[in-house]
């Protein structure tokens, strides 16, 4: 047996994901083995693993292999499975192109939210079609030490909690996961996203991602706030029949989100490959333990 794994870095408005190639769905990856390499000291370091492997070969996305050939088998940093990561499947893309799997322009990829459509554009950019966002109803509140404030839920395949601050020095360090309540909004945790106007449908977040912590971005989280500005701002393109478009400023860089009339939601933003190495198979094994 082979005693290296390969590997590739890449990001998306600097939320960074180790990408472990694994077509045939060969590779051990328990939570600790992920945990381990995506530790930003003692490992590659990534806020999540992107393990790409195809769809007929995973036990959850057979079902999807007719229409997607590749799976994105995304892990958050704490080696949590989540059910699905914009940035990701957009870096995810950016990888099979890079591998010359695929070429520009459109693909499908299988994720734990469903199929997904991605588009690869010649300038660099990658779109991906988010689908329909949920609104469950019901208070929620979001915390960080002293403060609190009101937050919308808003549902991407993945939980999240919108709240609009006056200042995003407000939501403090972040080092910790914000308290939330009431605890029956997010059975399973939440990404907690922190919003202040920038101007005309222009806005900017930190957030908090569950199973990672602060991130520098996250593509789920800035469709979810988007749709949740749009409403707040009386904007619901299901009413007025035309697209409503966002610019979502992120600490890595911007995302623009695009609800249509139908409540298909499409982001675009960058994609990159920056790296490709080897793990070392001991280290991974003894590091899982
Ligand atoms: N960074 C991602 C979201 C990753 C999953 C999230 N942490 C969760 O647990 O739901 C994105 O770009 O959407």
């Amino acid at each position: 047996m082979t005693t290296r794994i390969a590997f590739l870095k890449g990001h998306g408005t600097e939320n960074d994901f180790v990408i472990v190639p694994d077509p045939e769905n060969a590779i051990d990856l328990p939570p600790a083995a992920v945990a381990a390499l995506c530790d930003r000291r003692a490992g590659i370091g990534g806020d999540g693993l992107l393990h790409v492997v195809r769809s007929a070969k995973h036990p959850e996305a057979q079902h999807m292999a007719a229409e997607a050939e590749w799976f994105m088998d995304y892990r958050n940093g704490d080696g949590s499975v989540a059910e699905m990561c914009g940035n990701g499947v957009r870096v995810f893309a950016r990888y099979l192109q890079h591998a010359g799997l695929v070429t520009e322009g459109d693909l499908a990829i299988a994720t734990r939210g469903g199929v997904k459509t991605v588009h690869l554009a010649k300038d660099g950019d990658v779109t991906v079609g988010m689908g329909k966002a949920r609104l469950p109803e019901g208070d929620v509140q979001v915390s960080v030490g002293e403060r609190s404030w009101p937050a919308r839920n808003v549902n991407m395949g993945n939980p999240h909690a919108v709240a609009f601050v006056e200042d995003l020095a407000h939501a403090g360090t972040l080092y910790d996961a914000p308290p939330f309540s009431p605890a029956s909004a997010y059975p399973d945790g939440v990404n907690v996203e922190f919003v202040v106007d920038r101007g005309p449908r222009h806005v900017a977040l930190r957030v908090h991602e569950r199973g990672s912590g602060e991130t520098r971005s996250c593509g789920t989280g800035a469709c979810a706030v988007a749709v949740a500005t749009a409403r707040r701002d009386g904007v619901d393109p299901a009413v007025t029949g035309t697209p409503a478009t966002y610019t979502v400023d992120v600490p890595g860089g911007t995302l623009v989100i695009t609800e249509r009339p139908d409540g298909e939601i499409e982001m675009t933003g960058p994609a990159v490959i920056v790296a490709e190495g080897e793990i070392d198979r001991e280290w991974l094994e003894s590091a899982a333990r």
